[in-house]
């Protein structure tokens, strides 16, 4: 299978400011890659730019031929007056029918949701059904700029290992933007540290242990990600099963 999502020597200038300097990326498919980086690094201006929502300023962005991509934004307003259902949210802009609905919901984890307000709903609720909505399109890609903002950590666990869920069901890649490095980076088969420019990638512990990635984040994570692999004491085999080798799935 070829490349989804590739950067090459991408450059973006805003004004005099130079946010992101020769950054080079690839996205396979079925690849879950999280970037990390400090405030104004750099990290949602790229993804846009990965998207098409940004031009470089110099370098090229390819995308995989008819690339299906399934965005999750942080956050989205939804008027607290409307009394519009999670049904009916997903049926906008088009009608997609109960159906797939009903599928999609399942996928996110909340199949029993369809009939509820949104304005109801809970913080990791609302994200799931942004999940959902994602799922509609089929996507080959779903990229979340940090999607789990205002849950708690046992939230934000949760709403990623959805994520990784979704991602062995449906077999789709995953881009994410987070500032949870002990939930997302346990998650993630690759982690990418930007400060403008590239400072360290591949896997979490690799970045973790990296001069680069302690100098900017010091040396705190380590542990949390053992917190975090210990919370998790089940992974799936490819038909969907439980298996208990979590160590193998994500060692
Ligand atoms: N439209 C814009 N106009 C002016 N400056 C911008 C614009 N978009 C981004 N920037 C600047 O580019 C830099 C990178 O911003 P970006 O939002 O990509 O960083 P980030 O790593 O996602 O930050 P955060 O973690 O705080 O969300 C920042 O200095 C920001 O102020």
């Amino acid at each position: 299978m070829k490349t989804l999502l590739e950067a090459r020597d991408v450059d973006v200038r805003i004004g005099a400011l130079r946010v992101l300097d020769r950054v080079n990326f690839r996205l396979e498919p079925g690849e879950i890659v999280t970037i990390v980086g400090p405030n104004g690094s750099g990290k949602s201006t790229f993804l846009r730019t990965l998207i098409g929502a940004h031009q470089p300023t110099s370098g090229t962005v390819t995308r995989a031929d008819g690339l299906r991509i399934g965005y999750i934004p942080q956050k989205l307003q939804i008027d607290s007056t409307l009394p519009i259902t999670v049904a009916r949210f997903l049926n906008l802009p088009s009608r997609v029918g109960a159906t797939k609905v009903r599928e999609a919901l399942a996928q996110a984890g909340v199949g029993d949701l369809a009939q509820r307000p949104m304005v109801g709903l809970s913080g990791g609720q609302f994200q799931r059904v942004l999940l959902a909505r994602a799922l509609l399109a089929s996507p080959d890609v779903l990229v979340l700029d940090e999607a789990t903002q205002g849950l708690d950590q046992t939230g934000s666990a949760s709403f990623y290992r959805q994520i990784e869920e979704v991602r062995q069901t449906l077999g789709c890649a995953v881009l994410m933007v987070s500032h949870e490095l002990h939930v997302v980076m346990a998650a993630s088969d690759r982690v990418i540290c930007l400060n403008g420019h590239v400072c360290c990638e591949g896997a979490p512990e690799h970045v973790a242990s990296a001069p680069e990635y302690r100098a900017l984040f010091g040396t705190g994570t380590q542990g949390a990600l053992a917190l975090y692999r210990h919370d998790h004491d089940h992974a799936h085999d490819e038909a969907g099963n439980c298996v208990h080798d979590h160590q193998e799935a994500h060692g």
